[in-house]
Order: structure tokens, then sequence, then C-alpha cells
């Protein structure tokens, strides 16, 4: 037992190669590294992570911007020149022989500089050719960080309604500014170098693991996850949208232009000027061998003048195609970003008030009041003909509990995203406090709801900061969150995970892998990488549940929600819930949502009987029994099954 293990350990350390490419770690199973790569490749590959993040002039060009861009302008002028320059080499070549060749007497030394000028002339366009190659990617990752961030930051502000029609400004630009065609500087530079294809052969047909070894990058990804339509209801209702954005904002800058290009991209772009020198010098290998049949054999003829007028055509044709090529990428990247920028003129359909929340004189200490006034309300975009709610009219006082039953799409869940202006009313008026809910600031609302829905999601966070972002200024506050965790139910499961509060249960996937079948120490890591905790629906629901507390520890809370949070919990759980819900409840108006009768309609104040988007009794329990309407029939039927059951 004791070998296999020292065994295991031999195989991680000597079975695969390990290569550093920007944010990611290569793991290359070592057999295909010795046997497969060409010397050169591996010279290539030993000075590719060393370069990454290290060199001073890199770390100069990240913090000054008109270097970077001088350098990047410089080069491209070279390659403007690089052309005429290497045509000029190979003409002067050609025509010393010629001359040598007219007159019987060809100047050996005058064709040894005409050699070494073309040599040197290479050497020169492939070392600018290898430095656009470095320093373009630097400016690439610039600007499209640039472009994500805006992206990032506009989505962020817009609300639900708003959003939709701009899903696909994200996609489209950075379609534009793919590696392989986006950024018209990167295309310049010359393609199929040979070193570069052996490369890609070499390791992208064989078993590979790569994955994201950068901190910052994953907390990016991280980040941007969350800033998706998936969480777009958590991050709104929970006033979290700035914390995100700060985050996001600190995690970019850390992770400042180190690449993020996949390896794949990174291996076939990024190569060393020695290997590109080769590449470039083998192309001219004929030249060099005609050369020298002349040296050593001055009688054969040469057709000089239709090697330069084939070499003009070639240069010619080459910078045509390039030039149309270019232009269409400038076409494409031009609508793109006309398309993007029409992003930032959006204005949201749910507009900020400008009344502080609470009210001076209106708002009192036992909790936020509602009165809505004749509602009528449609989903944007919704496909239903019928209004989710119809002329709804009805009044919540200060610190009332308030539980709302109804059959499935009555509209129960709609009355919940008004109060919290998740949308807005198309017709009537809702009042919190006496006060149109339009003119407060939509922020002071927010702090002082709490909303607990079947929706919710956990983030692809840890689960201190799952629980924290209840209350986002104190999101890191261990004891607090532990408070809260405790008050949701889920103290029990954290103590049984390996990493407690530190454990992110579904991290964002940043590792992937090929063919690995056969190899199992790098399987088996893919797969330790890809593992998520396993935790039941309920026990996610007792986490969500305990976000919703740190939130009431944050103190301001005037309204607290719970649509129907019960769904993936056990009785208990749920009876404890509910009631540690009630016991937090002092000073507040709360609501429940829910299918299942029992304590809490007993318990109610006022039970909102919802029917086709409309209430169609109000009253306390027994009101409504006594009623025997829509209410008394939906408690009948769970009554009886209830009894039955126990019968
Ligand atoms: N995001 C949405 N877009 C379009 N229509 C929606 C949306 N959400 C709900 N609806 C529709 O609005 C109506 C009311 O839905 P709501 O979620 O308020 O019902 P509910 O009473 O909470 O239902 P359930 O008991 O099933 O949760 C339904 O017809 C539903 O299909």
């Amino acid at each position: 037992m004791k070998d296999e293990t020292n065994d295991a350990e031999r195989l991680d350390d000597y079975s695969y190669t390990t290569i550093q490419l920007g944010v990611w770690r290569l793991l290359l199973p070592v057999e295909l590294t010795s046997s497969q790569w060409s010397p050169l490749a591996r010279f290539s590959f030993s000075r590719l992570g060393k370069w990454d993040g290290l060199s001073p002039a890199l770390l100069i060009w990240r913090f000054v911007h008109p270097w970077l861009n001088l350098m990047l302008f410089a080069l491209t002028f070279a390659s403007a020149v690089e052309g005429t320059l290497l045509l000029y080499a190979s003409s002067r070549l050609l025509r010393t022989v010629e001359t040598g060749l007219v007159t019987g007497r060809p100047d050996i030394q005058a064709i040894w500089h005409a050699v070494l000028l073309r040599v040197f002339c290479t050497a020169l366009t492939s070392t600018s050719r290898w430095a656009r190659g470095w320093v373009a990617p630097i400016r690439r990752r610039r600007i499209i960080s640039h472009f994500e961030d805006y992206i990032f930051q506009e989505t962020l502000r817009l609300d639900i309604s708003t959003i939709k029609g701009f899903q696909l400004a994200g996609q489209i630009i950075f379609t534009a500014h793919q590696p392989n065609g986006g950024i018209p500087l990167t295309l310049l530079a010359l393609v199929s170098p040979i070193l570069t294809t052996i490369l890609r052969q070499v390791s992208w047909k064989h078993p590979f693991l790569y994955y994201a070894s950068n901190l910052d990058y994953i907390r990016l990804r991280t980040l941007k996850a969350i800033g998706s339509e998936t969480y777009r209801e958590e991050i709104t209702s929970g006033n979290i949208g700035s914390w995100v954005l700060d985050e996001y904002k600190r995690a970019r800058h850390a992770l400042g232009t180190i690449s993020d290009a996949s390896p794949h991209t990174q291996m076939t772009t990024t190569t060393n000027p020695v290997s590109r020198i080769f590449q470039a010098l083998s192309a001219d290998l004929p030249t060099f061998y005609w050369a020298a049949s002349v040296v050593a054999d001055p009688s054969g003829f040469s057709i000089t003048s239709f090697a330069i007028l084939q070499q003009h055509a070639q240069a010619i044709r080459g910078t045509v195609s390039t030039l149309f090529y270019h232009f269409s990428r400038v076409a494409a990247t031009v609508n793109a970003l006309q398309y993007l920028y029409k992003l930032a003129d959006v204005t949201n359909k749910v507009v900020d008030g400008d009344e502080s929340y609470p009210n001076s004189t209106l708002s009192t200490d036992k909790g936020m009041a509602f009165e809505l006034r004749n509602v009528s309300f449609a989903y944007p975009g919704g496909k239903s003909k019928e209004n989710a709610i119809r002329n709804l009219s009805l009044k919540i006082l200060a610190g009332q509990l308030v539980v709302i039953v109804g059959t499935n799409g009555s509209g129960k869940s709609t009355i919940i995203k008004l109060l919290n202006r998740l949308y807005d009313v198309d017709s009537g008026e809702i009042l919190v406090d006496g006060i149109p809910i339009e003119n407060y600031r939509l922020s002071d609302l927010r702090k002082a709801q709490a909303l607990l829905t079947q929706d919710h999601k956990l983030f692809p966070l840890t689960l201190a900061e799952n629980i924290g972002l209840g209350n986002p200024e104190r999101v890191n506050d261990m004891q607090m969150v532990l408070q809260a965790a405790e008050a949701g139910g889920a103290a029990e499961l954290i103590k049984k995970l390996e990493d407690g509060v530190q454990t992110t249960l579904s991290p964002v996937q940043t590792a992937y892998g090929y063919r690995l079948e056969k190899y199992k120490t790098l399987q088996s890591m893919l797969e330790n990488m890809e593992k998520e905790a396993d935790v039941s629906e309920g026990e996610k629901q007792r986490l969500v549940a305990a976000r919703t507390f740190m939130r009431f520890l944050s103190g301001g809370i005037r309204f607290a929600v719970a649509d129907e949070p019960s769904s993936a919990l056990d009785p208990k759980a749920e009876h404890q819930l509910f009631q540690r819900l009630r016991e937090s409840g002092d000073g507040k108006t709360l609501i429940f949502v829910t299918h299942r009768f029992g304590h809490l309609t007993k318990h109610a104040d006022l039970i909102i009987c919802m029917k086709d988007g409309q209430a169609v009794e109000t009253g306390t329990h027994k009101e409504l029994l006594a009623l025997g309407g829509e209410y008394s029939e939906l408690y009948n039927v769970q009554a009886q099954a209830f009894s039955e059951d126990t019968g």
C-alpha cells in the first residue's frame, strides 16, 4: 500500500510537463513532450513559460499606455517597409551575381556582401514581426478588457425589463476581437511559420489538460458569471450590483494584461525571435542555393530579371490580399462598435426617484405599509394575452403578517416583484408609506427590503460570501455570517464540509481536458477541479435563507418576503424557518407566499387569495373560511388530504 502511494507520487512528479501560458497552466504527458517535439519546439516552450509576466518591458508597458501604442505604431510602420527592404536585399544579390555573369568575372566578395545584407534584412524583419506578435496581444488584451468592463458595467446598470434586447452586444464585439482576426494591427503580422505549425500539430492532437491557475482570472470569471442574467433578480433585489462591480474592477486591476487567450492561441501566436528567424530564412533557402550554384559554376545562365519580377508580383499579391482582408475586418469592427455604444444610450425603464426612505414623517418603526390602487401589469415581452395582475386594489398595514395564497400563475410572485420595484406597474399606482413607490430612491427602498424566493440561487462564490452578500457592507464579518448561517438552518451543513464556510459549492468552470483516459493522473486532476460539493436542494435553500437572515442583521429592514422558500425544505426545517422569520419580524411587514395552509395562515393578520391576477378574497383565516369561497376550497383540499392520510 505504501509502495503504491510512492508510485503515485512519482507518477505525479514525472508524468507530465507544466507550461504556464498567460493565466493558464497547461499539462502535457511527458512521453509526448520528449519524443515528439522537435528541439526547436522545445526551445520555444521553455522560453514561453518564462516570458509571461516577468519581462521588465512588459511591466513598463502595462503601466505606460503611450509607450505601448508608440511601440506598436513603430512596429507597424516597420511592417510597411519590410517588404521593400527584403526586396532591395534580394535584388541587390541578384544584380551582383548577374553583373558577374555578364562581365565573366563574378565579384565573390560583393556576392557575399549581398548575401549578408539579405540575411541581415531577414533577421531584422523577423525580429520586428516577432516583436509585433508580442506587443499586439497585450494591446489586444487592453482593448478587450476595456470593452468587457464597459459591457459588464452597462449590463449591471440595466434593469430586468430593459436588458433583453442587448444580450447580443457582448458576443458581437468579442467575436470581432478574436485573436485570429480581430484587431487590425494583429492581422498585419504574417502567418504560417513552420515552427508554429509544428507546435500546433504536436500539442493539440494529443491529450492535454489545462486550467486557469491565475486566481484573479478565476475571480473575474466568477464575477462575470454573477453579472449574467441568471442572477439578475438577486443582484437587483439584493442591491449588490455595486459590490459585484467593485470586486470585478479589483480583479481586473490585479489581472492586468496577463493574457487569457486560450493556450492554443497563445502557443500558435507566441514564438521566439530565433524560431521566427529560422522560419523566415528557411523560406529563402532556394535563393541562397541558387546564389551558391552561381558562385560554384559562373558559366550557368540566370534569369535574374525574371526572378525579380516574380518577387515583385508576389509582394504585390500579398499586400493587396492583406489590404482587402484588413478593410473587411475594419468594417465589421466599426459596425460592432456602433452597436456596442448604443448600450450607453439605453435608459432604464424603472426610473430612480429622489425621495429618501424611510420618510421622516410618514414612515413608522412598525414596518413598510403598502397600498395598491387599481394596479394592472403584464410582463414586457410576455407571451400571455392576459395581464399577470388585473385591477388589483388592496392595503397592507405596517407590521402586518400577510399570507398570499392562490393557484399557480395567479399573480402571487408578481405582486412581490412590483413591491420590490423589479418592474413598474402598467396602470394604477402603488404607495409605500403613503408616497408613490417611484418617488423613492431605488437603493434606499431595496435596502429596507429582504426577499427570500424559490428562484434565488447560490452564486459560484464561497459559502461565506454567499451568505455575507445579504449585507454587502459586512460581507467579511465572519461572526455575522455564522450567526446568519445558524438562523437560516445552514450551520450543520457548513460543519460537515471540509473547508467550512470557505467551500465553493459550484465554482465556474476553468479546467479543460482532452483524451485523458490513458493518463490517470491528469484525468483525476481534471475530475477534482470539476467536482461540485454534493448538497441537496433543501440544503441550498437553507444557505439562501441564511443570506436573507444576514440581510436582517443589517438592521434597516422594514419589509421581508418569503416567496415559497419551503418547496425543498422538510416540514421541520420549514417550521423552523417560518418561526425564525416571524421572530425576527419585529418592526417589519412580513409577506409569505405559500401553497401550504397551516400555522402561517392561522396566524396571519391578512390573507390575500389570488386568482387570475386578482385578489378574489381578503381577510383572516376565520373570515375566509366562513365565506366558503376560493380560500375555503383550497384549504379543504389540503385539510381533507391530511385527514385521509391520518385517518
Ligand atoms: N418573467 C415573466 N415573463 C413573462 N410572464 C411571466 C413571467 N413571470 C410570470 N409570468 C406570468 O405571469 C403570470 C403570473 O405569474 P406569477 O409568477 O406571479 O404566478 P404565481 O401565482 O406566483 O404562480 P406560482 O404559484 O406557480 O408560483 C403567469 O401567467 C406567468 O406565466
